[in-house]
């Protein structure tokens, strides 16, 4: 097969980045990846796993002659890094990023982008709960969503050619409009996350009343919620900062939910909580009925 692309850069080398490189090298989608990363120590560990086939010092070093460039970095360093590489682009390449917020980037990264280059922001919707340059592997997008948020106007060729990619890389590409995108993160994945932030800290409030009893028994759903709270919270303070209206909108929808059912606990009404949970419920199997969960334990499933 021709490489979609010939030189792809990363910039950060963590996580996503990690992963990306692994799945193209997969499926031979590009003929050389190159990396860098702001700290010396995950540019060592990237160039002693061989995670892409080159590992330069500078961002500036590892864009140039590239047809496509991938932001892996927080979403509150996308700006610098946009300002830093903009000079060395190569004319007519694409830049892309894999940031959990989409409006923000395309305010901080766009004004820094020449005219002729192509700017198509990205989205994985897949994650884990570790960061760095060792976290990655090649199947983290098998099965899930990416979603571009391009701007009118995007050239159709570009844009086709970055979609083949993500699919190349097991992925399923949708487009959406920007604020659209976050406000439906908010949703499914912003605001879950605050949730379990939340829980996560209230446990361990608790933990001086209950000694160690929260960790020693704590349940599979609790289980869960530390999953998610143990993730970087460099991110997730940027998601925040960056997707704070959408979150707060949400947040403000999620405290009204939760008062109604604080008073139908209060007053026993257990018509109230049968008939949520219900709907909820079918909630839970519409997505597993759609195959969006590929990787969550069985728990029984089969029986229901
Ligand atoms: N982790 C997830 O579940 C997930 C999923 C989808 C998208 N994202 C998004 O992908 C991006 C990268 O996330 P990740 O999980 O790969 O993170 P990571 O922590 O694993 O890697 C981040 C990389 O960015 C570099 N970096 C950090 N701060 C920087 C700065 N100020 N300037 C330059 N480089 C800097 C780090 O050195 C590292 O190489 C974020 O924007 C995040 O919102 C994350
Ligand atoms: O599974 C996880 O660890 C994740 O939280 C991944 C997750 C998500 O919320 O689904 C987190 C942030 C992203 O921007 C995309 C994916």
């Amino acid at each position: 097969m021709t490489p979609l692309y010939q030189r792809v850069a990363f910039v950060g080398l963590g996580l996503i980045a990690g992963s990306m490189a692994l799945a193209m090298r997969r499926g031979g989608l590009v003929a050389e990846t190159v990396g860098t990363a702001r700290s010396a120590e995950s540019r060592a560990i990237a160039a002693e796993i061989g995670l892409v086939d080159h590992v330069t010092d500078t961002a500036a070093e590892a864009v140039q002659g590239a047809d496509l460039v991938v932001l892996c970095v927080p979403v509150g360093a996308m700006d610098a890094v946009a300002q830093d590489i903009a000079p060395h682009l190569a004319q007519g390449a694409t830049v892309t990023d894999v940031g959990s917020v989409k409006q923000a980037i395309i305010d901080a990264v766009g004004p820094y982008m020449p005219d002729n280059v192509h700017f198509i922001p990205g989205h994985p919707l897949a994650g884990t709960e570790h960061s760095g340059p060792r976290a990655g592997f090649a199947e983290l997008f098998d099965n899930r969503w990416t979603i571009l948020t391009p701007q009118d106007g995007v050239d159709a060729a570009a844009l086709d050619r970055l979609t083949r990619l993500w699919q190349g890389m097991g992925a399923q590409v949708d487009v959406m409009d920007p604020p659209h995108h976050d406000l439906v993160l908010a949703v499914t994945s912003h605001t879950p996350h605050l949730i379990a932030y939340t829980m996560v800290g209230v446990a361990d409030d608790l933990r001086r009343v209950t000694d160690s009893e929260v960790i020693k028994y704590s349940a599979a759903g609790f289980r869960d919620f530390t999953r998610i709270a143990a993730s970087d919270p460099t991110m997730w303070r940027d998601v925040f900062l960056t997707n704070k209206d959408a979150t707060l909108e949400i947040l403000g929808r999620f405290t009204e939910e939760l008062f109604a059912l604080q008073r139908a606990i209060r007053r026993g009404d257990g018509e109230h909580l049968h008939a949520y949970f219900t709907r909820t419920r079918a909630i839970r199997r519409g997505i597993i009925d759609a195959g969006q969960d590929t990787d969550a334990p069985d728990f029984g499933r089969s029986k229901r």
